[in-house]
């Protein structure tokens, strides 16, 4: 596990791996029963012992103390002698009633299980194979509905909190058009948020009639209206113009052709200055995550994939309209935002910093991470092993004509940033992009932008017999030559990297661009 998410190292040859892949449910089945069993909402007012635990829950004493101790390897429990008790995070998000609760989040996770263990028949058949039962009585209908509200409302009221940031100060009266809705919770924050908008809702009746209630409780009545329709017909769509149109986690509930539909009309309700926003699961954010929610549509819908932030740009483009990159949020979606024109988008408070990392992302990168330049480790044996043991010592970017420790050490101070591009063979194409990730950052405005990358330069097949290099506008030297041990700072920005092997090996190049 890296940064809390299962993420293959392709270098990683041992089979943990899979070995953590296959027990994969035995995380979640702890999680969903402690969650189930209102663990964390019991040990909310303060800590407990195994036995006054599982004598509240119901629990055989023996075993409890087996799972307690298990919670606590997973960080979801702490213990203090005999006493469990919450951790901040579990009492953060796993206390029922609190204001960041998860738990019908997760419990709703549990309930997709079911349809997960179809996943083979669903592959045999090209698609979902199971459904409700034709027979569902309305109450059973009314109890799942309600499930799925809750759970999105739990996940929305989060990812809510990490979009308002990028609005801040944009708003002052206006209309808000939420389509696909669900709870309401993404509308309901920019309405207490900005205190000037009122907010449409969009969904189907059944769900409105819980998101009412909701947004009522939240005390935001009078401030909304809801237009229960079927977001596929023609005309479904209240007529604008709105401030912000809010398409979230719905890109990926339908095909190509119907989402390109939807966008339009969608971008057709747009006022002069408003702002589109596309919040979803892309695969440029986090690619697994992505792979894996395209799977669960594959399984519970009828025709909903997961789209590339890239298509969604493209689409929007092709309407007129003038979109940001993807804008990573913290946790596991992105937005994209549109607008009518440019300077509505520079109004958003997008952070520069990643800004330019979603660009250079884009060009095709395996991973791009922040470190302060700091932390770029420059000890002073790395350019020894150019000099004894590396055929390409003395080329015209290669040690002895690349700077020295001390000076590479000097030359950092002047930089607060330094990003780590980690990509693939063939060197060439890797150098490639590297210089276009330094152009992309000096057109930004880093002017000081800089960088070096890891290996000898390949840009042509051999350097010239004697004299200075052929291209040096595009030649840059390689970390080590400089003296930057590779492997410490590539460890120190929290990813990985090994010493080879055998010639069948994954290997990874790593560049470092320095900003300022
Ligand atoms: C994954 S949920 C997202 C809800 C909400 N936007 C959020 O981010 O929490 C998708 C929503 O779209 C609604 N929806 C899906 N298809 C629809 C349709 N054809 N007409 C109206 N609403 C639809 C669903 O009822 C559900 O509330």
């Amino acid at each position: 596990m890296k940064n809390g998410f299962l993420k293959h190292d392709p270098q990683d040859l041992s089979p943990q791996y899979l070995e953590d892949l296959a027990t994969g449910y035995w995380f979640s089945e702890v999680l969903f029963t402690a969650v189930e069993a209102g663990l964390f909402t019991l040990l909310a007012g303060g800590g407990m012992r195994a036995a006054e635990i599982a004598a509240a829950l119901g629990f055989d004493p023996a075993g409890t103390e087996r799972f307690l101790n298990a919670l606590c390897t997973l960080g979801l429990l702490g213990r203090n002698g005999d006493v469990f008790f919450n951790t901040r995070l579990s009492d953060t998000y796993l206390v029922g009633g609190r204001e960041h609760y998860q738990g019908n989040s997760i419990l709703w996770r549990k309930y997709l299980r079911e349809s997960w263990r179809g996943l083979r028949e669903c592959l045999e058949a090209g698609g979902r194979v199971a459904y409700p039962p034709p027979e569902e009585s309305g109450e059973n209908m009314r109890r799942r509905v309600e499930m799925y509200i809750r759970a999105m409302d739990d996940v929305a009221g989060t990812k809510v909190r990490e979009i308002l940031p990028v609005f801040e100060g944009v708003f002052g009266t206006g209309r808000i058009l939420d389509v696909g809705a669900g709870s309401g919770a993404v509308a309901a924050g920019f309405l207490q948020c900005f205190p000037g908008l009122t907010a449409t809702l969009v969904d189907l009746p059944e769900v409105l009639e819980f998101a009412k209630g909701m947004l009522e409780e939240r005390g935001l009545g009078g401030r909304f209206t809801c237009h229960p329709a079927n977001i596929l017909e023609p005309d479904a769509l209240p007529e604008g113009p709105f401030e912000l149109v809010i398409l979230s986690n719905i890109v990926h509930a339908y095909s190509e052709r119907e989402i390109a539909l939807l966008l339009s009309r969608a971008a057709g309700c747009l006022g002069a200055g408003g702002y589109l926003l596309v919040h979803d699961f892309f695969p440029e954010h986090r690619p697994e995550k992505a792979a894996l929610l395209d799977l669960n549509m594959l399984i519970n819908t009828y025709n909903g994939r997961v789209l590339s932030a890239g298509w969604v740009r493209e689409e929007l483009e092709a309407r007129g309209l003038c979109c940001t990159e993807p804008v990573p949020l913290r946790t596991d979606t992105a937005l994209v935002i549109a607008a009518r024109d440019a300077g509505a988008l520079g109004r958003l408070r997008l952070a520069p910093e990643q800004r330019l990392i979603s660009r250079i992302r884009s060009l095709g990168f395996r991973e791009v991470r922040s470190i302060p330049a700091a932390e770029v480790h420059v000890p002073d044996w790395v350019d020894l092993r150019c000099r004894y043991g590396c055929e390409n010592y003395g080329r015209p970017h290669c040690p002895p004509h690349t700077p020295p420790p001390e000076k590479t050490r000097a030359a950092l101070r002047d930089f607060s940033t330094a990003l780590l591009l980690e990509g693939e063979p063939p060197a060439r194409d890797f150098q490639r992009r590297v210089l276009a990730a330094e152009r992309e950052a000096f057109r930004t405005g880093y002017y000081k932008a800089l960088a070096f990358w890891a290996g000898p330069c390949a840009f042509c097949p051999s350097c010239p017999e004697s004299g200075p290099c052929r291209h040096p506008g595009e030649a840059r030297p390689s970390m080590e030559g400089c003296g930057i041990d590779v492997y410490e700072t590539v460890r120190r920005a929290g990813l990985s990297l090994r010493t080879l092997q055998d010639r069948r090996d994954y290997v990874k190049y790593f560049a470092l661009l320095l900003l300022e």
